[in-house]
């Protein structure tokens, strides 16, 4: 990939990932990624933000190259995640005269996680607001922590109103072209995506950042992964509704099923909250990946999970999905769960505690022997009738 330029001597040298799956071992990227990396030209100095992951150096090193870059002053970290510092040990090799630029917190992961000891004295520490001039180009840093670690901090080119947020404003999707221009379904299914499984977690700093975004009014956005962005409002005004505390009408029911039982007691409960209006979407655990549950959750008002009991505790599709559903902690004000079993089962108790955290109210939970019988039907019933009931209240 060639170095691409932004604005005039502001240049994307980051790698993109055609192929990637799989990111990080946990996010599924149906569209591939990229690790974006920007090389600032000043008059006097230039500085690189942020690096790539350790094992992309030749594509990394050949961009540098190629946008004529032989020397550098400054590498700037905005986040000690590895695939945004993977190079930097290799960098400060290559360019023995550079100076780490980065926060305090950012500079002590970075030491930690790449033993990075012997060079402490090339460290620089900037504060929030603070600026380093390259001559007719000037960085200003914001620090902005918690989307997603304690480090994050984003930079911006005064003159040129170009931010870089790192994973904020992120997503992984591989874009032949430098900006993304349309609203294409599949580039925001990825926006989504990423928010779901990287920023979710954090809402209340996800508010706080936008604003911060909207008070330094960039006119260009240039995050860590996928395209960049100009004017992204669209983008901006998802990330308001999805980090709001307030859910949507909407259920999520996330099942797996062994000989059918739970199957037959979703579909009735789907269909009756159908009925009653109720957005509703099922998912199938053996087929869902983490990215679609992820972004289902965003602002479902109820969370069903619904699953067969295996050795006297949930189906470990089920624990999977709980799991998930607790470490995203979702605003869903209610959760509820439903199932079969044989002869003895801890399922729903063990779901219970592992959504405790969560906070949410757990509804009565429907679990049966077996197939569902009348009773069982009348129990998914008053279970519709408990959601619609509160789901009124939102
Ligand atoms: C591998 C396996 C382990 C099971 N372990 C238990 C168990 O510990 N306790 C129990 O009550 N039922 C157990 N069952 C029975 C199922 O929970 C029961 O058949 C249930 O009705 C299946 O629901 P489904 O039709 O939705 O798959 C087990 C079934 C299988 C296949």
């Amino acid at each position: 990939m060639a170095a691409r330029e932004i604005v005039e001597n502001i240049y994307a040298v980051g790698t993109i990932s055609w192929d990637l799956r799989c990111f990080d071992s946990i996010m599924p990227t149906p569209r591939g990624s990229s690790n974006n990396a920007y090389l600032v030209k000043g008059s006097e100095k230039a500085a690189l933000i942020d690096t790539g992951e350790a094992h992309e150096e030749a594509e990394f090193i050949t961009n540098l190259m190629r946008a004529d870059q032989h020397s550098l002053d400054y590498i700037v970290c905005l986040h000690a995640e590895q695939d945004h510092s993977g190079l930097l040990p290799l960098l400060l090799e290559v360019y023995p005269m550079a100076k780490v630029v980065t926060n305090e917190v950012c500079k002590g992961l970075l030491m930690a996680m790449h033993h990075l000891e012997e060079v402490e004295e090339r460290f620089i520490v900037i504060g929030d607001k603070e600026t380093l001039s390259l001559g007719d180009k000037t960085l200003k840093f914001y620090l902005a922590p918690w989307v997603h670690w304690p480090d994050t901090m984003f930079a911006e080119v005064v003159e040129d109103k170009v931010l870089f947020t790192t994973d904020f404003l992120s997503t992984h999707y591989a874009s032949p072209t430098l900006f993304q221009n349309d609203d294409s379904s599949e580039y925001l299914e990825g926006v989504k995506r990423y928010y779901a499984a990287i920023m979710m977690p954090f809402r209340a700093a996800v508010r706080e950042q936008l604003a911060l975004v909207e008070e330094i009014a960039p006119e260009i956005v240039a995050p860590s992964h996928g395209p960049v962005l100009k004017l992204p409002a669209k983008i901006m005004d998802l990330y308001h509704d999805w980090a709001s505390e307030t859910p949507k009408n909407s259920v999520v029911v996330a099942y797996v099923t062994m000989h059918g039982s739970t199957k037959l007691m979703v579909n009735f409960l789907v269909d009756d909250l159908v009925q009653r209006g109720i957005p509703v979407h099922q998912y199938n655990l053996l087929e869902t990946d983490s990215g679609v549950l992820g972004s289902a959750i965003i602002d479902a008002a109820t969370i069903i999970l619904a699953t067969p009991t295996v050795l006297f505790g949930p189906h470990p599709l089920a624990v999977n999905a709980a799991y998930l559903v607790r470490a995203l902690r979702p605003k869903a004000k209610y959760l509820g769960v439903i199932g079969s079993y044989g002869w003895g089962t801890n399922a729903v108790n063990y779901l219970a505690e592992m959504l405790s955290p969560l906070g949410a109210e757990v509804l009565e939970p429907v679990y049966i022997k077996g197939l569902p019988d009348e009773q069982a039907i009348s129990s998914l019933h008053k279970l519709a009738d408990s959601i619609e009931e509160r789901h009124k209240t939102l």
